[in-house]
């Protein structure tokens, strides 16, 4: 029968041990919270007894103090009744133990979520493992936390050349008959410090220079005049100094600039770029004579860093023992110019060991290290970087962002003044350049680029462009357009040195309207009041930006840059800038309904662009055919010739 009874659910019962389990609940809640409030209760009675302990003591030591100055008269063994000192370390102590006990608790808490999660048997290894590490502080060296500040104010020029009587009168009057009346920011500070450093020469080692000011402020000179000014003390020939530079046309202009300021002395510069022959260059730098074998005919060597290497290695008698200046320009350029290995061969070729096999007399001398002078307007300030150039007590020159009296040309202690993390590594361009840019779609880009020139009449422009047939084919669509009337030309790395030079020179003249080019011309060159720069193509790096910019503005003229930029790359353009802490970059408007009356002749520059480059597609064919088709006659001449 018993499989038979049924446990019927009485309702009842249920409810009434329901409620009683409830309200058991809720007791243990009301005390849990009654017991919360206590504990919190006692803990502010012991914080306020602390206070009052420590408000105690302060007084009491006060008190103390001024019975030892003898300001209070008190009775030395009633000094106690002031001090409850007993009671002040009870709870101290106390308080101490409370602090730890409840730090230990949230640290338990903490580990425990970054312990294992077990979930239904399986553990999952890694959750919640991570932990922010603490931030790793740059610790800079000291000389590049404490530089001298150069003003990026080319405005307001306080150095006039007849004023800095360091420089020999002969080099000031040089100066004069090339219309430099005052000096620059960066060669009033760098000139005088590198003649001052360089009197005991002869008798100690002298400090390594790193100089970073903006592009155009002017510090060819900063070296050219103290290095000429120092080497007119010897009598017989060596080369006392190498400048190196990053490409061909960079090392000729700097040349010129040492021919202009060598006039009428004793010394001689010689340029190895590759523009001449090897056999011309071995010739300009050394001759060879019975009585004395090699013997140098130059004191300044200007050169491109691959140039030298060829020369390092294959010109025998090419001697850099005698080395005083060893000058970097555009360094951060060069220093990433790997390719020839020619830090390494220039440093087995300046120390004792790699030296010319050819000794005479003057090779016996012990000869000091060179003093290495690194120039650019994007001097990486890495000191890890650096390190591959072994510096000697660097001293650094470097402007700043000019946003507070940073900038009154005064020597500054960094670390206090101006903070270090805020300009280390930062670039500075020059005050009078404008930046802008123009928003636009692939696909319209050039139609926008032709309008802005158009509208704006633009004059000595310079258009840089990623690649070299980009520059080609937008120099043919921008002819087409202009329907020649404005000069439009193209150079790049493609072209013969000859014709590079031949194109730079009309362009300095105002002969060439735009200009078109790679990064190939972006840095160092100087061409004098170029209206206007468009990077046509949107640059990649800061360093790009900052160079292309800096072919205007340049000496305290007023210069425009503007970007060409798709909506996807306004933003990672902004960010380029802020790196160098510029935010004021303005965007210019050209309505699409401007371009439209232009569409049929777009569409007819897009045509003959088509056309031309066929043709010129078709001429590269015929070329190689006819070349391989005389190899082959040659060779099948070859043949009948071995026949008979
Ligand atoms: N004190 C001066 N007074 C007038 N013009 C000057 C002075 N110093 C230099 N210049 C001119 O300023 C121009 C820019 O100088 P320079 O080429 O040396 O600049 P830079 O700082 O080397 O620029 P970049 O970083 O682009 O190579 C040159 O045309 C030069 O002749």
């Amino acid at each position: 029968m018993e499989l038979f009874v049924v446990n019927r659910h009485d309702e009842e019962e249920s409810k009434d041990e329901n409620k009683a389990e409830e309200s058991s609940k809720l007791n243990r809640v009301l005390k849990k919270i009654e017991k919360n409030k206590k504990l919190r209760n006692k803990q502010k009675e012991k914080e306020q007894k602390i206070k009052e302990a420590i408000q105690r003591t302060t007084q009491a030591r006060q008190i103390k103090r001024e019975i030892k100055q003898n300001i209070v008269k008190v009775p030395e063994n009633n000094i106690d009744e002031f001090v409850d000192k007993e009671l002040i370390d009870k709870h101290i102590d106390e308080y101490k133990d409370q602090v730890t006990d409840n730090k230990h608790k949230e640290n338990k808490g903490k580990k425990r979520k970054s312990e294992p999660v077990d979930i239904e048997g399986f553990t999952i290894l890694g959750v919640d493992n991570f932990q922010k590490k603490a931030k790793v502080k740059r610790v800079l060296p000291r000389w590049l936390t404490n530089p001298t500040i150069i003003s990026v104010n080319l405005q307001k020029l306080e150095t006039k050349v007849s004023d800095l009587k360091i420089i020999d009168k002969q080099l000031r009057s040089l100066l004069k008959v090339n219309g430099v009346d005052k000096f620059f920011p960066v060669q009033a500070k760098v000139i005088p410090w590198l003649i001052q450093n360089n009197k005991y020469s002869d008798i100690m080692f002298t400090r390594d220079v790193c100089v970073s000011a903006p592009t155009g402020s002017g510090k060819t000179l900063s070296f050219v005049l103290p290095i000429v000014q120092m080497l007119k003390k010897y009598t017989f020939k060596k080369i006392r100094a190498l400048v190196i530079l990053p490409t061909q046309d960079l090392a000729r202009q700097v040349f010129g600039t040492f021919k202009t300021y060598t006039e009428g002395t004793n010394i001689d510069v010689c340029i190895i770029s590759g523009q001449n022959s090897f056999e011309v260059e071995q010739k300009q730098i050394l001759t060879k004579n019975e009585a004395w074998g090699y013997i140098s005919k130059i004191d300044i060597l200007v050169c491109t860093a691959g140039r030298l290497v060829d020369h390092l290695k294959s010109t025998e008698g090419l001697d850099l023992q005698y080395l005083d200046f060893l000058v970097i320009d555009e360094a951060d350029r060069v220093l990433e110019n790997i390719q020839n290995d020619w830090l390494y061969h220039l440093e087995k070729h300046i120390s004792p060991e790699g030296a010319s096999k050819i000794l005479n007399q003057f090779a016996l001398q012990k000869h000091r290290p060179p003093q290495k002078l690194l120039f650019s307007a994007t001097l990486s300030q890495d000191p890890e970087k650096l390190q591959q150039l072994s510096l000697f007590q660097p001293k650094l020159f470097t402007s700043v962002v000019e946003n507070n009296d940073a900038n009154d040309g005064m020597e500054h202690n960094a670390v206090e003044e101006v903070k270090s993390d805020t300009f280390i590594g930062k670039y500075t361009t020059p005050n009078e350049l404008t930046e802008k840019y123009i928003e636009t779609s692939a696909d319209l880009k050039p139609l926008m680029l032709y309008k802005y020139i158009q509208q704006e009449n633009l004059k000595k422009t310079l258009i840089f462009t990623h690649s070299v047939e980009s520059t080609h084919r937008l120099t043919i669509l921008l002819r087409a357009m202009f329907q020649n009337k404005i000069s439009v030309e193209e150079i790049s790395s493609h072209l013969q040195p000859k014709s590079r030079v031949a194109l730079i020179d009309k362009f300095s003249k105002g002969e060439i309207d735009l200009l078109i080019s790679t990064d190939a011309l972006a840095r160092g060159i100087d061409f004098p009041g170029v209206q206007c720069v468009i990077s046509y193509s949107a640059p990649k790096y800061l360093k790009t930006y900052i160079h292309r910019a800096g072919r205007t503005a340049r000496a305290g003229e007023n210069g425009l840059a503007v970007t060409f930029l798709h909506s996807s790359q306004i933003g990672k353009f902004k960010e380029l800038l802020q790196q160098a802490d510029k935010t004021d970059v303005l965007e210019i408007k050209i309505p699409e309904d401007d371009l439209e009356p232009l569409g049929e002749q777009y569409k007819d520059s897009l045509e003959s662009l088509r056309k031309t480059v066929e043709a010129e597609d078709r001429q590269v064919l015929n070329r190689t055919k006819l070349a391989k088709g005389k190899k082959t006659v040659s060779k099948r001449n070859r043949k009948k010739l071995a026949v008979k």
